[in-house]
């Protein structure tokens, strides 16, 4: 087996910073003369480069993503002309039964628990996306529990981001990311980080917040989401405070960036006019797209 396909663990230390990169992930997409990608994903080399995110509630992980496209410039551009875009699971959640409508009411649903994905349609759009195409999704409401009747548009780009707590639980869907990065900010800070958001943003009250993450959300973090991490080629450790690592994640991103020159105009030909852009987050939700 050639040193290309050696997967070489590289630790960065610097203070309590501990990055791992598999040496693998590094060349893949470059310029080799036997890409890696077709092993990954089964897909052609021309696919985006598919970036899976995952790490547990409010670790971090769109805070993340945003800092990864605000460093790439991506952050401003109209939807169309983006290189770099960014999805979340959440759009992903399925719709729930009337009684698990319910039950999701009263605070007593379990949102955290793989079951609540529609993990098919995630692998569906991720399918579509490495095959070029355009595709739409959905917004989440965290309001009302379900899939508001509000999505974006996902125009083809090069490098695809999809950050989510149970990203890497699924095997069909984690076998196509091209890189994984784990978000890895303690639960003390997570907890301290959701008991705000949640009340703010989400619309939710302190008892019942606190309720969830006790019931659900850390049992479910730690049965699904943590296991997950050895799967990461990346380790994030305090998320976005974490600047050397962004910084090298940005870096490699615009290697590879550079190795595939896009004219964007190229990939819609039949538009005469510039499609409006979307938001840079997608409502309350915070949620990159
Ligand atoms: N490094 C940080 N310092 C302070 N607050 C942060 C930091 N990272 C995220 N937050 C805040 O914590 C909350 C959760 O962050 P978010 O990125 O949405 O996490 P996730 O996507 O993992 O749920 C948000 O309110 C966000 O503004
Ligand atoms: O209707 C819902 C759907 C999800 N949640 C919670 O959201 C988090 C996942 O989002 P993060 O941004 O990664 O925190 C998950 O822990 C669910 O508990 C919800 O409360 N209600």
């Amino acid at each position: 087996m050639s040193l290309f396909y050696q997967k070489l663990r590289v630790a960065v230390y610097c203070g309590n910073l501990s990055v791992k990169i598999t040496k693998r992930l590094i060349y893949t997409h470059k310029m080799s003369e036997k890409p890696t990608v077709p092993m990954t994903n089964g897909f052609e080399s021309k696919t985006p480069f598919l970036i899976g995110v995952a790490g547990g509630t409010a670790s971090g992980k769109s805070t993340v993503c945003q800092r990864i496209m605000e460093k790439l410039g991506q952050q401003h551009k109209e939807q169309t002309e983006r290189r770099v875009v960014c999805i979340s699971q959440d759009s992903f959640y399925r719709t729930l039964t009337t009684s698990e409508r319910l039950r999701a009411e009263r605070g007593q649903f379990n949102f955290d628990h793989p079951d609540a994905f529609d993990d098919k349609k995630l692998l569906a759009v991720l399918k579509d996306i490495l095959d070029g195409k355009k595709v739409e999704v959905p917004e989440y409401d965290y309001i009302t529990n379900s899939i508001s009747n509000r999505s974006h548009t996902i125009y083809p780009a090069d490098v695809v981001l999809i950050e989510g707590i149970l990203v890497f639980y699924f095997k069909e869907v984690r076998e196509l990311f091209h890189m994984k990065l784990f978000v890895d900010t303690d639960s003390d800070t997570r907890l301290a980080r959701r008991v705000p958001r949640d009340i703010m943003e989400r619309g939710r009250d302190l008892e019942q917040v606190l309720n969830q993450y006790m019931n659900f959300v850390k049992p479910a973090f730690e049965e699904f989401c943590l296991p997950t991490k050895k799967f990461a080629d990346v380790i994030i450790p305090r998320g976005a405070d974490n600047l050397v690592a962004i910084d090298l994640i940005v870096q490699h991103i615009s290697e590879y960036l550079k190795q595939k020159p896009v004219d964007k105009s190229q990939l819609y030909p039949g538009l005469s006019t510039p499609i409006p852009s979307s938001p840079h987050r997608a409502g309350k939700s915070g949620r990159p797209h």
